[in-house]
């Protein structure tokens, strides 16, 4: 069995009154696509914001790659191999597709500044490989190197999330961490992206992802774990997860668990 890349130990989450998240533990294993389902508000992108730093847990672990990542901070962890698009698209209106890919790849490639007003042949160096980098990553996301030149925000939807997907693997993370990559998309792009996802994770990146769609989810993921008001409600494999009557409960509200 693989071990895990990342699990929580009793992560308690308050927002003032509110326990976004209560005691949840959970784990990823390595090179698995995981699935975190729920109803709307059952915690979900809490556990993303608190995973990446963006928000820091009341209690608990955090423990990624077998070291506390709790106290790392949004860049610490990034560093650290984690690597996350967002549930709102979040392009620069102005960059262009190179452009908004190069801004994930600030962590791999440090330039001194000095190098950089020299232009030393380490920085040009450097660069050069950058750019190079930035081109296998948008032809491995399905955009190719024509899309480069464009204004990110001037391309459709789904290539938008590409874009996206694309800045974060620039920074070779071992996980990835999807907050919702197939909303708004139509039943071709939403393949399209699950397929895209599969080829992430044949690169030996693990991945969690946030999604809604359950037809997708169900045929997509090697595990799941479902949240509801900030619980842990179930765990394990699609198939048993969405045949669990708890879980079917709590997505039509008759019950609350
Ligand atoms: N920064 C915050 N301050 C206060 N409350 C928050 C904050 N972030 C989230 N919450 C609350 O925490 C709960 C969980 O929210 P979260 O966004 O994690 O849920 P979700 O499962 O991702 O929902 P959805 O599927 O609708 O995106 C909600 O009640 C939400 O209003």
């Amino acid at each position: 069995m693989m071990s895990a890349i990342l699990s929580t130990e009793a992560v308690t989450v308050r927002f003032g009154g509110l326990e976004a998240l209560s005691a949840f533990d959970f784990a990823v294993k390595k090179e698995a696509i995981h699935g975190l389902i729920g109803p709307n508000g059952a915690g979900k992108t809490t556990v993303l914001n608190v995973l990446t730093g963006f928000v820091r847990p009341t209690t608990g672990r955090l423990l990624f790659a077998g070291s506390e990542i709790g106290g790392l901070g949004v860049n610490g962890i990034a560093a650290a191999g984690l690597a996350r698009t967002f549930q709102n698209i979040r392009l620069f209106g102005s960059m262009t597709v190179l452009e908004s890919i190069l801004v994930g790849a600030h962590l791999r490639f440090h330039n001194s500044p000095i190098g950089l007003i020299f232009r030393s042949a380490a920085a040009r160096r450097a660069e050069r490989e950058m750019i190079e980098s930035a081109y296998e990553v948008l032809d491995f996301v399905g955009l190719g190197s024509s899309a480069a030149g464009r204004i990110a925000t001037t391309l459709s939807y789904g290539h938008q999330r590409r874009v996206e997907i694309a800045r974060a693997l620039m920074s070779k993370p071992k996980l990835l961490l999807l907050d919702e990559p197939l909303a708004g998309m139509n039943s071709h792009e939403k393949t399209e992206i699950a397929a895209l996802v599969c080829a992430i994770r044949a690169e030996g990146i693990s991945v969690l992802l946030i999604e809604h769609d359950m037809q997708i989810m169900r045929s997509l993921c090697d595990h799941l774990t479902v949240l509801n008001y900030g619980k842990r409600l179930a765990d394990g494999k699609p198939c048993e997860v969405l045949g669990d009557p708890a879980v079917q409960a709590a997505y039509l509200g008759r019950k609350r668990v």
